[in-house]
């Protein structure tokens, strides 16, 4: 009947440890309080362990349909568990695209039959992603679409834009968007447009293609009444509209990657494809930039961008490989190790809130805190846990990271999922 954990250290919501038992009975957090007698409970000794809400990855690329060979529902689940996560959003540029009520059923019965934790999809904006014309919002959120996106490409008209944003509005629908304008990118970049290019002789990918459209989008948004996110911001102007069009009022939320936090255009190896994701790795003054906007809260909080390419793919030459690196196995321990312990930029409780609930609350969702009554879904962390990134290890079918040898410290443990012990390493935890 149920968990008692006992002797878990928890965060108290200003950065300070408090050592607690947590009752867990069905899929709810029944009780948080020291000295819980036990009473036919399975009970853990969480001594010294770091107890989360489950982390919430509203950016994750699980591949399926059609991209099994990259990696599955079932795969990318259990890669999420692995990494502490219990709620993930799966982003639609799969084949095919979830643009009908049909592939929305199809994928809701797939994350029933394989997912290890909980799964959320995005639904297209335009049919097929190519901008021509707008998905049945209403029918998509009533199959259970979780919010609008086309990443993987950016909403090329301001136009088609527009009606999207009126017609998320309409249906009290979030609008998420992959900022890209194709018109001011060069041929066969992959690269920012910086240091890097310049010294490599490469066409590079500028600042601008990302920032022109989060400039047009919150004016669309504001002309809309809509609610939008931004995906994946890399750059320090688009950081400053965020902030100016927050300040005006706008819908708006934006979410950061670990590898945009941690890397630069300054760490890239030549030739390593590896290094090569969309957008890329920006300037260090963009690094900076985007620190100081999440510290700030322009920047609300943090999304893997999790996006498994198989071996062969990443193999090829630079121009070739497709863009995008994995993370969902990797992100709490080098944003704690980089970020908290090695650069004192963040507090513990700032990543965790960015990672749990800041996701949580920019979309409303009732997930993310440790508190009587909610559902259990926790993590549990070995902060003093100190190990190597080893590919070789990863369950995700993706191994494609730069962050391969990396020694990192706070490695989770074990993972609860609405009452449910769905990860456990190396039977540790018990
Ligand atoms: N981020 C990436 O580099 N790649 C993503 C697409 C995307 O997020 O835009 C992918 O689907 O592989
Ligand atoms: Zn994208
Ligand atoms: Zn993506």
């Amino acid at each position: 009947m149920g968990y008692l954990l006992k002797n878990a250290s928890i965060l108290d919501g200003n950065n300070n440890l408090i050592k607690t038992d947590i009752l867990i009975e069905k899929d709810m957090i029944k009780k948080i309080e020291e000295n819980i007698p036990f009473d036919q409970h399975e009970v853990f000794e969480a001594e010294g362990r770091l107890v989360t809400p489950g982390f919430v990855d509203l950016h994750v690329h699980l591949r399926e349909p059609g991209g099994e060979h990259k990696e599955t529902i079932e795969t990318g689940t259990k890669a999420a568990v692995k990494g502490g996560y219990t709620t993930l959003a799966a982003m639609p540029n799969t084949r095919p695209v979830p643009d009908t009520i049909e592939t929305m059923e199809f994928v809701q019965q797939r994350i029933k039959e394989t997912a290890s934790c909980r799964v959320l999809p995005y639904a297209s904006i335009t049919t097929r992603q190519i901008g021509k014309e707008l998905t049945d919002f209403s029918g998509l959120l009533e199959k259970g679409a979780f919010a609008f996106t086309d990443d993987g490409v950016g909403v090329q008209s301001a136009g088609m834009m527009l009606k999207a944003m009126k017609e998320a509005s309409e249906n009290d629908a979030v609008i998420v968007a992959h900022c890209e304008d194709n018109t001011l990118l060069p041929k066969g970049g992959a690269f920012h447009e910086g240091q890097f290019t310049e010294k490599e002789g490469l066409p590079g990918i500028p600042s601008v293609s990302e920032s022109v459209h989060i400039a047009r989008d919150v004016l669309l948004a504001e002309a809309a009444n809509a609610r939008y996110h931004v995906c994946h911001v890399s750059t320090k102007e688009s950081v400053r509209v965020i902030k100016d069009a927050k300040r005006a009022g706008i819908k708006v939320t934006a979410e950061v990657t670990p590898h945009h936090l941690i890397l630069s255009d300054k760490d890239i190896k030549s030739n390593d494809t590896h290094y090569k994701m969309n957008p890329p790795l920006r300037s260090e003054s963009d690094r900076e930039a985007l620190i100081q906007g999440l510290k700030e809260g322009t920047i609300d909080f943090i999304a893997t961008d999790h996006a498994p390419h198989s071996a062969e793919e990443k193999n090829q030459d630079v121009e070739l490989a497709p863009f995008g690196i994995v993370g969902l196995e990797t992100a709490f321990p080098l944003l704690y190790s980089e970020l908290v312990l090695n650069q004192e930029i963040l507090t513990l409780q700032e990543l965790v809130d960015m990672m749990t609930s800041k996701p949580a609350v920019s979309f409303n969702l009732p997930y993310g805190t440790l508190l009587e009554g909610a559902k259990a879904d926790l993590t549990i962390v070995d902060l003093n846990k100190e190990e190597a990134i080893d590919t070789k290890t990863f369950v995700s079918k993706g191994k494609n990271t730069p962050f391969d040898g990396r020694v990192c410290k706070g490695w989770p443990v074990a993972t609860i999922f609405e009452g449910k012990l769905v990860y456990n390493k190396e039977e540790s935890f018990v």
